[in-house]
């Protein structure tokens, strides 16, 4: 069963918006990504998983459940943390999330240690007794993380979790959720316009671009090899690019690297015998793969901040 499929899924708002327009994926289990510009349909695409928006037209699934017809289920077996900052400034942590445990139904004392450990998971259990107002928005971030996981869901839905955090901020909440991912067994769809940051930590991804989809898979089928070797010599390049363009190649140069189009199963031996003939210290011959960052690579789009990758 997939963890999430839509099709021809389309939500066009009141206003004449349509955030997100004729979606047809599926995904499995894993941690995935839905990266995409500010103003994709990613929180979009978040609210209608969680059924808290009503499809305009399509279908979509998520764990198997309809949330149109089965928003209650689905929300009971999922996790949201929200972009936008929504916590309680004079709560104490433990206080807030427990009060999250038990609107999702659990027991007071079984809502109490549930959500003592979300908040160890997240590395504040030091810290949960102090008022969220005075933590730094790095443990703002992990309360909201901590609530979402508090009832044990099948599935985290973080909508741009690494929001205003520093460096080492980003990389640490990036850290712990793939952790949540890899040893809690949890899937979870994590939002982010920085493509860079979030195709470290997923196995899949979903790239939206204007509400359309642009590409939903694997990592690995998203970077599969060219048709393209890239070859890398210590000292000798122009003499290189020289005598390949002599035997019928056609390379070109891109930095310290040589680009040379793979014409057939024999131009892998006429560089290496080219390489050998010059005597050149050879530091590198692989085929290049595909980046995810070609996805968008079709025009300019300034707010999708690719260059991580
Ligand atoms: N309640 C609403 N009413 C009308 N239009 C909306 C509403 N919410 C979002 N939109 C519009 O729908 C489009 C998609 O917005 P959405 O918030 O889903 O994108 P996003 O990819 O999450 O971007 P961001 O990262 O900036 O939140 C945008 O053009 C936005 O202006």
């Amino acid at each position: 069963m997939s963890l999430i499929a839509t099709q021809s899924l389309t939500k066009t708002y009141p206003g004449g918006v349509t955030a997100l327009a004729d979606l047809t994926l599926s995904v499995e289990p894993g941690v995935i990504g839905l990266v995409g510009a500010n103003g994709a349909g990613k929180s979009t695409m978040i609210k209608t998983l969680l059924g808290l928006l009503t499809p305009t037209s399509g279908q979509v699934r998520v764990l198997g459940l309809d949330p149109v017809t089965a928003g209650e289920e689905v929300r009971s077996r999922v996790g949201y943390m929200p972009e936008h900052d929504c916590l309680p400034p004079d709560m104490i942590a433990a206080e807030f999330v427990t009060h999250m445990a038990r609107m999702s139904g659990l027991p007071r004392t079984v809502a109490r240690e549930r959500a003592s450990e979300a908040l160890r998971h997240v590395g504040l259990y030091e810290e949960r007794y102090r008022q969220i107002g005075g933590y730094s928005t790095g443990m703002k971030q992990r309360v909201k993380l901590a609530q979402a996981l508090v009832h044990d869901p099948n599935l985290l839905l973080l909508d741009e979790p690494t929001n205003g955090l520093d460096p080492a901020g980003r990389d640490a909440m990036l850290t712990l959720i793939h952790r949540i991912g890899t040893e809690f067994g949890i899937s979870v769809v994590v939002c982010s316009h920085l493509l860079g940051e979030i195709e470290r930590i997923c196995d899949s991804l979903i790239a939206i671009e204007g509400g359309r989809l642009l590409r939903a898979d694997r990592i690995e089928a998203m970077t599969t090899g060219t048709d393209v070797l890239a070859i890398e010599v210590a000292e000798g390049t122009a003499e290189l690019l020289a005598a390949l363009a002599a035997r019928g190649l056609a390379p070109r140069e891109e930095g310290r690297l040589l680009l040379v189009p793979l014409a057939d199963e024999d131009t892998y031996d006429l560089i290496l015998r080219t390489v050998a003939e010059l005597d050149l210290p050879l530091h590198r011959l692989d085929q290049r793969r595909h980046r995810v960052a070609e996805l968008f690579a079709t025009a300019p789009r300034p707010s999708l901040e690719a260059s991580h990758v």
